[in-house]
C-alpha cells in the first residue's frame, strides 16, 4: 500500500484527554503514558498545552525531549505568546510540530473571540507564519469547524496552507456532525480548496452524540488521512474519538476501506490500563476493544459457534490487541458444548451420564451465582463422583495434644481397604500435625490447595463444616468433614478428599496416570 493508503494516528490523550474532568496526569505520569504511545507507534503525540502551565510546560519539554519516535506536539492558540512558548517546550524534539488554532464558526467568533470573520483570517494567517517560523511542522486547527459555514472554511483553510500549514484539522468541536454529512464536508473541502493537495487533512471528532469513532471514519473514506484521538476516548466532555475503534476498524475493515495505520496493535491493551490506571476512570465492561467483555462469550449458541470455528462470532483476535485469549464465561446461558469443553481443559473427562449430571447442577448453580470459576467446576464433578465415593481411607479415632511452648501432636487410628493403622505426626498447629499424621500412611503426593472452615450452626457448640481443597497431578478435589470438634472435621476432610481423590483417578486416568 501507498503512504496515500496510510492514515496518520494523532493521539490527544496527554492534551484533549486531560480535559475529562478529573483527569489531569502530573508530569511523571504523562511520560510514562507517551512511552507507552511510542510503543504503541504513534505518529504524533500531542503532549500538552504549552503555555497553560508552567507543568504543562514542563510535561511537553519532557516528552519531547525524551521520546524520539513519535512527533511530539504542543496546542497553541493563534498568539505569539502560545506559539513561543511551545517552541520552547518543543525545542530538545527529535521531531516537534506546533499546533495553532483559531474558531471559525460563526458562535465563537462572534461570542467568544469578538473577531469579525476577516479579523479571524487574519490571525490565522499570523499564527501560522509566527510557528512556521519556530518549528518545519506546523498543524492548524478551525476550531469548531463542524458548525462552521463551508464557504469561511474554503477561505480560512486556503490562506492558513499558503502561510505554511503542512496539517489542516477539521475539529467537530462540539460533537455535532452525522457520519454522512461530515464525510461530505470533508470531501467538499478536499476538492474546494486550490491548495489543497499542499496539506494533510486531518479531523478531531468529540463523541457528545457517540459518533466519534463514526464521523472520524466517515472523514477517513471521504480523504482525510489523519485522525485524532485518544486512548479509551477520554476527553473534553463526553470524550473524542477512540484510538483503539479507529485503528481496528481501518485495519479490520481493510478488505474495504483499503487503508492502514502504523499501530502495533498488540500493545493497544496494555496502554489502555495504563491510561486506565494513572487517570481513575475504570474503562466499562462493554467498551469495544478494550473492555473486559470485548472478547468474552457468554450464551450458548455462541459459545459453541466459537468453540467450532472462532469467526463465527469474532471479528478480531482478541491477541491482535493485546488480550491473552478470549474467554467463555460460564454461567446459566452456556450449554453443554461450552461445559464440556472448559472440563476437557481442566483434564476432567466425563462420560456421558457424569456429563449430564454434572451440567444440571452446573445450571443449579448457575442461577444462583453470576459466573462459575474452575474451583467451581472442580467441586461440582468432586459432588458427582462423591455419590459413589467408595470408603478406602477412614477415620477411626484421633487424640491431638497442644500446648504452650511445646510443638502439637495428632496421633489417629486410621482404616486404609479395612486394615486398621496407628500414625501420629508432629505440626506447627494441631491442623498440620493431623494432616501431617495422615499423610505418614497415606503418602498421596497431593498438594494442599485451600484450608477453609465454617460454623454450619450457630455458639460455641456449632458444627464446624471444613473444606480441604487437595491437587495431585492437574486433578483438584474438595474434600467436606463436619464435626462439633473442629480438628476431627478436618481430618475427616481430608480423609474424604483422599478417597474421591481415589475415585476421580480411576474415572479420568488420562490426567495424571494413575
Ligand atoms: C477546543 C479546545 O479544546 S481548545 C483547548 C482548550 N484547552 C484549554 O483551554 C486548557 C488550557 N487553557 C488554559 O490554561 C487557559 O485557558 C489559557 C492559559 C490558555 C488562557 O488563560 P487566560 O488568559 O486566563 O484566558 P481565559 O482562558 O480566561 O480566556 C481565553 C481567552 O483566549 C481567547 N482565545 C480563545 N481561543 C483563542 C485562540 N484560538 N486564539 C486566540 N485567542 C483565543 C478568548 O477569546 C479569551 O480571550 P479574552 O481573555 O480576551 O476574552
Ligand atoms: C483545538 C482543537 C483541535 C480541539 O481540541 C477541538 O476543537 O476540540
Amino acid at each position: 500500500m501507498s503512504s496515500s493508503d496510510r492514515v496518520i494516528i494523532f493521539d490527544t490523550t496527554l492534551r484533549d484527554g486531560e480535559q475529562s474532568p478529573g483527569a489531569s496526569m502530573t508530569g511523571e505520569e504523562k511520560l510514562r503514558i507517551a512511552k507507552a504511545l511510542e510503543r504503541l507507534k504513534v505518529d504524533v503525540i500531542e503532549a500538552g498545552f504549552a503555555i497553560a502551565s508552567p507543568g504543562d510546560f514542563a510535561a511537553v519539554k519532557a516528552i519531547a525531549d525524551h521520546i524520539k519516535d513519535s512527533t511530539v506536539c504542543s496546542l497553541s492558540r493563534a498568539l505569539d505568546a502560545d506559539i513561543e512558548r511551545a517552541a520552547e517546550a518543543l525545542a530538545g524534539a527529535n521531531s516537534g510540530r506546533i499546533h495553532t488554532f483559531i474558531a471559525t464558526s460563526p458562535i465563537h467568533m462572534q461570542h467568544k473571540l469578538r473577531m469579525q470573520p476577516d479579523q479571524v483570517i487574519e490571525q490565522a494567517v499570523k499564527a501560522v507564519r509566527k510557528a512556521r517560523s519556530l518549528c518545519g511542522d506546523v498543524e492548524f486547527s478551525c476550531e469548531d469547524a463542524g458548525r462552521s459555514e463551508i464557504d469561511f472554511l474554503c477561505r480560512i483553510i486556503e490562506a492558513a496552507i499558503d502561510a505554511g500549514a503542512r496539517t489542516i484539522n477539521i475539529p467537530d468541536t462540539v460533537g455535532y456532525a452525522i457520519p454522512h454529512q461530515f464525510g461530505e464536508t470533508i470531501a467538499a473541502l478536499l476538492q474546494r480548496i486550490p491548495n489543497a493537495d499542499k496539506a494533510v487533512f486531518s479531523v478531531h471528532c468529540h463523541n457528545d452524540l457517540g459518533l466519534a469513532v463514526a464521523n472520524s471514519l466517515a472523514a477517513v473514506v471521504a480523504g482525510a488521512r489523519q485522525v485524532e484521538c485518544t486512548i479509551n476516548g477520554l476527553g473534553e466532555r463526553a470524550g473524542n474519538a477512540s484510538l483503539e475503534e479507529i485503528v481496528m476498524a481501518i485495519k479490520t475493515r481493510q478488505d474495504l476501506l483499503q487503508l492502514h495505520t502504523n499501530i502495533d496493535t498488540p500493545h493497544i491493551l496494555a496502554a489502555s490500563r495504563l491510561v486506565s490506571g494513572i487517570t481513575g476512570f475504570p474503562v466499562q465492561p462493554n467498551k469495544a476493544i478494550v473492555g473486559a467483555n470485548a472478547f468474552a462469550h457468554e450464551s450458548g449458541i455462541h459459545q459453541d459457534g466459537v468453540l467450532k470455528h472462532r469467526e463465527t462470532y469474532e471479528i478480531m483476535r482478541a491477541q491482535d490487541v493485546g488480550w491473552h485469549t478470549n474467554k467463555l464465561s460460564l454461567g446459566k446461558l452456556s450449554g453443554r458444548n461450552a461445559f464440556r469443553s472448559r472440563l476437557e481443559e481442566l483434564g476432567i473427562l466425563l462420560g456421558a451420564e457424569e456429563l449430564n449430571a454434572a451440567f444440571a447442577r452446573f445450571k443449579d448453580l448457575a442461577d444462583k451465582k453470576h459466573e462459575i470459576f474452575d474451583e467451581d467446576l472442580q467441586a461440582l464433578v468432586t459432588d458427582t463422583l462423591a455419590e459413589e465415593a467408595p470408603e478406602h481411607f477412614k477415620l477411626l479415632g484421633m487424640e491431638v495434644s497442644s500446648r504452650t511452648g511445646v510443638a502439637p501432636q495428632a496421633r489417629l487410628s486410621l482404616s486404609i481397604d479395612g486394615q486398621t493403622l496407628e500414625t501420629s505426626a508432629e505440626g506447627s498447629g494441631p491442623v498440620d500435625a493431623t494432616f501431617k499424621a495422615i499423610e505418614r500412611v497415606v503418602d498421596s503426593g497431593a498438594t494442599l490447595l485451600l484450608y477453609s472452615v465454617n460454623a454450619i450452626t450457630q455458639g460455641t457448640d456449632s458444627q464446624g463444616e471444613v473444606t480441604v481443597r487437595l491437587e495431585r497431578g492437574g486433578r483438584i478435589v474438595n474434600g467436606n468433614g463436619a464435626d462439633t470438634d473442629i480438628l476431627v472435621a478436618s481430618a475427616k476432610a481430608y480423609v474424604n478428599a483422599l478417597n474421591l481423590m481415589q475415585v476421580s483417578a480411576k474415572a479420568n486416568p488420562q490426567v495424571d496416570g494413575v
